[in-house]
């Protein structure tokens, strides 16, 4: 007989300002830890050279995410820099679950935190705050991913998005990565099991 309840499970919501070591943490604790799966977010940009669609991105191009908008599929999308939307489709959510996984976000900080009012209790917010505001551009400035200007940008964006950090469940400051990671994952571990 077919199962048509809905079925729900737990999630993990990682923000930080661009540069505090989200990406990283969230890698290596899907590495260490298979009963996570990372929600692979929709965005507008195009795909870079090294990335895949459906892996990285479901990458829709501006007119499809708009139509997606429209059709109420996402339940949390934002404009998280000019022209370049990113959101987290329901559906996606939904097919981690039916695999009984515990869902990972990486999310910008506005996305977080409304993630966090839609999942309620089955959801754990975690605010990665880099040690110092000159950390977080040094961090910026070797990851040698960004022109001048976007580092620019991101900065100007850091302090509102650090004085955010109190909407979550959460705030580890990403000082010893190692040490962060093993932080999280006890963090996770201890959540998973409520
Ligand atoms: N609100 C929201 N933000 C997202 C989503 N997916 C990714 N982001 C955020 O969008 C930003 C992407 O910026 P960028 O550093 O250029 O990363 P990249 O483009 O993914 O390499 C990061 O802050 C991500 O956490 C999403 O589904 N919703
Ligand atoms: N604890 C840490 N100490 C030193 N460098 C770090 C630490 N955590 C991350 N990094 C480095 O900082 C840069 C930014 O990390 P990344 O994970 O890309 O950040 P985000 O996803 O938050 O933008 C990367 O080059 C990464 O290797």
């Amino acid at each position: 007989m077919e199962n048509n309840q809905q079925q729900t499970g737990k999630c993990i919501i990682f923000s930080a300002p661009s540069g505090a070591g989200k990406t990283t943490i969230v890698r290596a604790l899907l590495a260490r830890m298979d009963e996570l799966a990372f929600s692979i977010s929709a965005c507008s940009r195009a795909p870079r050279a090294n990335e895949i669609h459906k892996e990285d991105y479901y990458f829709l191009g501006v007119d499809l995410f708009k139509e997606e908008i429209a059709d109420g599929s996402f339940i949390e999308w934002e404009e998280v820099y000019k022209d370049h939307f990113y959101g987290t489709l329901k559906h996606e959510v939904d097919r981690l679950w039916a695999e009984n996984k515990v869902v990972v976000f990486d999310v910008d900080v506005y996305g977080g935190i409304n993630l966090k009012k839609y999942f309620g209790d089955s959801a754990l917010s975690v605010f990665i705050q880099p040690p110092s505001i000159e950390v977080l551009e040094e961090r910026l400035r070797n990851r040698k991913t960004e022109t001048e200007d976007k580092i620019k940008t991101r900065m100007e964006k850091a302090g509102e998005e650090l004085s955010k950090s109190v909407h979550f469940d959460k705030v580890v400051v990403n000082n010893d990565l190692e040490l962060t990671i093993a932080e999280v994952e006890g963090m996770i571990k201890e959540y998973i099991k409520e």
